[in-house]
């Protein structure tokens, strides 16, 4: 149930951010999108779930509508007045699901991100790290087809930022979602990425991840050869800006 990209331009006024793209997002499959600030990476988020229309080609979804496409914000968007239960609860009123079964997905998804003994705490009574799960949690009650994380880890101490990858990458595996995630971090993207998502000035590049799910490539040599040159040619585009 891919969402397909054809020929796909977009322009904001006068910048051109998207060119001719032909693309194709499979659910079950992680990307990571990568590239310098301002490029139009989330713009490209944006078109996915059609918040806005590509100037001209077209994005179409095969079995699916946008609301099977859920966005997690960076900002996260967690109401300082609903506690982490009512949160996970609001999606499934808003899709009218019946108490029984409403009970029943929110006892599961409690389990399934641990957040069993935070169910009545407010967001303010949590660590970044919690509302990140909250978020996330609250983003796949619904089981979407697909999720787009706009830099879920950024504001995450190593720790916290490492759980929450390995938490991702656990989640992915499990429901098979299409994940579509925005990251400044290489090595982040590079862990979480099956295909990498290279935005320059020029060009989008889909490259398939050797070093996918590795935190310790046993090969350090490439590893470190393949996050420095993704490195290099972002901070090159950077460069070319200023
Ligand atoms: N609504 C808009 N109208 C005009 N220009 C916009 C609009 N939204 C974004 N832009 C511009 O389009 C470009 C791409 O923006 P976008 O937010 O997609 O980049 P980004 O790669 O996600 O950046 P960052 O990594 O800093 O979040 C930027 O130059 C931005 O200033």
């Amino acid at each position: 149930m891919p969402i397909i990209f054809d020929q796909v331009s977009f322009s904001y006024q006068e910048k051109r951010i998207l060119s001719q793209l032909n693309l194709t997002l499979n659910e079950g499959c992680l990307y990571s999108i990568i590239g310098p600030s301002g490029v139009g990476k989330s713009t490209f988020l944006n078109l996915c779930k059609k918040k806005l229309t590509p100037t001209s080609g077209t994005i179409t979804y095969e079995k699916i509508t946008s609301a099977d496409i859920i966005t997690v914000f960076q900002d996260l968007y967690l109401f300082p007045w609903q506690t982490v239960t009512e949160a996970l609860a609001m999606p499934l009123t808003i899709k009218k699901i019946e108490s029984a079964k409403k009970k029943q997905l929110i006892a599961e998804c409690l389990q399934n991100f641990q957040l069993e003994k935070l169910e009545n705490k407010f967001p303010h009574q949590l660590s970044g790290g919690q509302k990140q799960r909250v978020a996330l949690a609250r983003g796949m009650i619904t089981s979407p087809h697909f999720l787009l994380l706009d830099e879920p880890t950024s504001s995450l101490d190593i720790g916290s930022k490492e759980n929450l990858q390995t938490f991702i990458l656990e989640k992915q595996q499990a429901f098979h979602q299409g994940i579509i995630l925005v990251t400044h971090d290489i090595e982040e993207a590079v862990y979480l990425g099956q295909k990498l998502i290279v935005f320059t000035n020029n060009e989008v590049k889909m490259i398939e991840n050797p070093f996918f799910n590795q935190r310790n490539a046993s090969n350090e040599l490439a590893y470190y050869q393949f996050c420095s040159k993704l490195k290099n040619t972002i901070k090159e585009v950077s460069n070319e800006n200023f």
